[in-house]
């Protein structure tokens, strides 16, 4: 059998037949694929000024840094990260926690290195630099180290967990195999049915949740099964092109982050990097690009690369001058943005479960459904630290809400699963808000089943052959993730490079239209 990675970048085509030869025939009459091909546009850029930036970096996180240091590592360095917060490392975000005297360094964003490396096989470039920088982590058992709850309290439902993690992983088989037989995409859900996993007690639903919504922040009904197969196969899936199935949780006290920005001090200057400051509109034409901030300046340059996240550009917190071009609107509404929202709690000392994971289910699914403990040998002992995370809409609900509701929601099931202990009131609570925060707008970005591989290719397309575009959501093996983030820095950073040296190029191709998957004909309603 082939190997999903081998077959993948042609076959995703294969998404809508129909639109296969369209497509692909638009591409290659009107727009080159890769940097060896591209043409030089009617429009030459052309660099007036030796002085002042000429490439801004719109985002200092994983991509934004990786750009700049694939620019540096071709010679280049007229370039600047403009970034909003006071550091750099973007959905890396650490704060201090816990009552006075008992604090730790914990992530609001990204904790895990999501698959380290199998054999000599592709190792996951987060894990490489992790390494590089002697960032402390520790191994988690995402299925050997569980403890099971419902509203009744401790019950074991582990073979019905069990039997969730055959079905998940029977589900990604079967979307590496739609791709390799060139069927059409469909939800996960109906996925999971067609094989024959359709579940419908509290246990079964928590279990299935566990193995989908907790990774993709939505739920099965909202996403792709074959996309999201090959994010999972190509990060965990060591057979299949993937790293492999461990998983890492920094413990660091520097703060995940340090990772990035250690690398950053490695290659940039000062005045290379504008921190706290926003951007609020750029503006772009075939000559260049100029980007206005929130303290009323602006920056002038010859190409910018965009990669502020997927929820950020579909919120318009930033503004387009001309408007962005359908094609791209259409590609950027198109792909879906999901939550991921972990809820801290410290108590005076330990009182649960002795593994690393605790699942609760209720009869809502979703219902603060996964929990962790922190207060455990290699992690935090001593802390009294766990907590809970809620994903996708029910995060927007939590969000909603105050803090005291949430705590008091959070109580009660801690309640429900000890119903003989006296639940005592939390010393530190504390919940980051993604989806409101007008910097991210969410956590990471999910493939919906709607969303076809030529609007992927829109996602990362240039526009005007200035603006360029970036991040974890433009990846197309690795959306999502961290190593998607760093992976796509690096080729944007690789193929700006390309531009510059070459005094011009087109840009990463686009479709004007995507003509594909006809579900209606006009006859049908005659
Ligand atoms: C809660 C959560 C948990 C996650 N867990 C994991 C995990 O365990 N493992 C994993 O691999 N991935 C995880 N991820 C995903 C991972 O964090 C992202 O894929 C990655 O950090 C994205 O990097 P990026 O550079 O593409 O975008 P970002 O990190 O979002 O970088 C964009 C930057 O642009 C800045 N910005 C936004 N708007 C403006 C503006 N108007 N002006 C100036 N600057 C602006 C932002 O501050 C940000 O620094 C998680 C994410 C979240 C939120």
């Amino acid at each position: 059998m082939r190997l999903l990675s081998e077959t993948i970048i042609e076959d995703v085509f294969a998404f809508c037949p129909p639109s296969l030869v369209a497509f692909s025939s638009l591409l290659l009459s009107v727009l080159p694929q890769s940097t060896s091909s591209i043409a030089v546009p009617a429009v030459q850029n052309h660099f007036t000024s030796t002085h002042g930036p000429q490439i801004l970096i719109l985002g200092g996180g994983v991509a934004g840094v990786m750009a700049a240091e694939a620019l540096h590592s071709r010679g280049i360095d007229n370039f600047k990260i403009i970034e909003a917060r006071s550091t750099l490392g973007g959905r890396m975000k650490s704060f201090p926690f816990g009552a006075p005297g008992r604090q730790y360094v914990l992530e609001l964003g990204a904790d895990w290195i999501h698959g380290t490396q199998t054999n000599d096989g592709p190792s996951n470039p987060m894990f490489d630099l992790a390494l590089k920088h002697n960032l402390s982590t520790q191994p988690n058992h995402y299925r050997g180290s569980m403890t099971t709850y419902d509203n009744t309290g401790a019950i074991d439902y582990m073979q019905t967990f069990n039997a969730a993690v055959e079905h998940f992983a029977a589900l990604t088989v079967g979307g590496g195999d739609r791709i390799l037989r060139g069927l059409v995409d469909t939800t996960t859900r109906s996925g999971y049915s067609l094989l024959g996993a359709k579940p419908r007690t509290p246990h079964e639903i928590a279990s299935e949740y566990y193995q989908f919504d907790w990774e993709y922040a939505q739920t099965p009904e909202q996403s792709s099964w074959i996309a999201s197969s090959w994010a999972n196969n190509f990060t965990f899936n060591g057979d299949q092109g993937g790293f492999s199935t461990e998983n890492l949780l920094t413990t660091d006290q520097r703060g995940f982050a340090s990772i990035i920005q250690s690398e950053a001090a490695e290659f940039l200057s000062e005045e290379q990097v504008l921190l706290n400051s926003t951007v609020k509109t750029i503006k772009y034409s075939r000559d260049g690009v100029s980007v206005s901030l929130s303290d009323g300046s602006s920056l002038s340059a010859d190409y910018a690369l965009v990669t502020f996240s997927l929820g950020v550009l579909q919120h318009d917190d930033v503004l387009f001058e001309p408007a962005l071009p359908r094609w791209k609107t259409e590609a950027i509404h198109g792909m879906a943005m999901g939550t991921y929202t972990k809820i801290y709690l410290q108590f005076p000392k330990k009182f649960w479960f002795d593994t690393e994971f605790a699942l609760y289910a209720d009869h809502e699914r979703g219902w603060y459904p996964v929990w962790q403990s922190l207060d455990m040998d290699g992690f935090f002992p001593g802390s009294g630290i766990l907590f809970v995370t809620v994903t996708g809409d029910f995060s927007a609900r939590v969000e909603s809400m105050s803090d005291d509701a949430v705590k008091e929601e959070v109580l009660g099931v801690l309640r429900s699963m000890y119903p003989n202990t006296t639940i005592p009131e939390p010393d530190a609570f504390y919940f980051p808000r993604w989806r409101s925060d007008p910097l991210y707008r969410g956590s990471y970005s999910n493939w919906p089943s709607s969303f076809l591989k030529a609007h992927h290719t829109n996602l990362r397309a240039t526009v005007n052959g200035r603006l360029w575009f970036g991040g974890e959501a433009t990846s197309l093996k690795y959306f999502g993730y961290l190593h998607g983030a760093y992976y796509e820095g690096q080729k944007m950073g690789e193929e700006i490079a390309y531009c510059v040296e070459n005094n011009g190029c087109t840009g990463l191709p686009y479709a004007e239209e995507i003509p594909c998957s006809h579900p209606y004909i006009a006859s049908d309603f005659m």
